[in-house]
């Protein structure tokens, strides 16, 4: 395994505009680089790629969803023809427009971040790219607002068909059993970063401390939905590690 600090000077190397490079879980750089530059970017919708460049010169570019993962979401919400979808944790709006662009023009998603201002930088790329009025973007914490829509069980339980978590790892179980009953039966719940850099697989000494409690609650979390009988799943090693959900019951 390759040490966090090593992928990080190496990536170092690599220009502003592939920020993404040092996510990857892959071995090599070089093998990561070929993927996206051959299967993922050439592929990318336009107004994904801006956002990716805008989403570059910005601190927290790190965040974003790893195009190879927005490629395959994208390909997960064409094939289940997904129509109302729910996002937790927004940032600039990589996986949010990636969703936007994948949906038929009457479809939704309801984003949810308490952080408005980071919506705000990839939201007139959104507008360009007139997908804007699928979004309802909701400006909280997400458990309180999942909460509120289960309370309207009629309208909201089992009717969601795709949702996609990419925010506070330490609730990821709470936002699991929250989506179970929203998403209905055959429906998706895709998690970002269940691999966390890969420090699942690291001795919790060997990690960094500002990593340790996310790495807990992504094993914890691993953990259970390994053993969960309500649901199909796929961990697979695109970008940070993405966890695919089937509701089967
Ligand atoms: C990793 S970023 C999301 C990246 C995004 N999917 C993308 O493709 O750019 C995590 C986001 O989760 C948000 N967040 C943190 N705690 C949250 C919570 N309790 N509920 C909802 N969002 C939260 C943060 O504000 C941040 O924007
Ligand atoms: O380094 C991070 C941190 C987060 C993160 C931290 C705290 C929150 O409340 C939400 C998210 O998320 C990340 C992420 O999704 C990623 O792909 C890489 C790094 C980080």
């Amino acid at each position: 395994m390759i040490c966090f600090s090593s992928i990080y000077l190496k990536s170092m190397e690599f220009t502003t505009a592939e920020p993404f490079l040092h996510k990857g879980l892959l071995q090599s750089f070089e093998l990561t680089k070929y993927i996206l530059k051959t299967n993922v970017y050439p592929r990318e919708p336009s107004p994904l790629k801006e956002l990716r460049e805008v989403t570059a010169k910005h601190p927290g570019n790190f965040m974003s969803t790893t195009p190879d993962s927005g490629q395959l979401m994208g390909m997960l919400l064409k094939l289940i023809n997904a129509k109302k979808t729910i996002e937790i944790g927004v940032y600039t709006g990589y996986s949010l427009l990636l969703t936007a662009l994948s949906i038929p023009h009457d479809a939704m998603i309801i984003a949810i971040d308490p952080n408005k201002e980071t919506y705000e930088i990839g939201l007139p790329i959104i507008q360009k790219a007139g997908v804007e009025h699928k979004i309802n973007f909701i400006e909280s914490q997400a458990l309180p607002v999942l909460d509120k829509l289960l309370q309207n069980q009629k309208d909201n339980e089992g009717s969601f068909d795709f949702a996609f978590v990419d925010a506070d790892k330490e609730n990821y179980l709470n936002y699991h059993e929250r989506l179970l009953k929203l998403v209905k039966v055959g429906g998706l719940i895709v998690f970002d970063n269940t691999l966390w850099g890969g420090t699942v697989a690291q001795p919790e000494e060997a990690v960094s401390e500002d990593r340790k409690e996310s790495r807990r609650s992504i094993i914890e979390f691993n953990n259970s939905v390994s053993i969960d009988q309500r649901i199909e799943i796929a961990l697979t090693p695109s970008g940070d590690g993405l966890t695919i959900c089937r509701r089967i019951r």
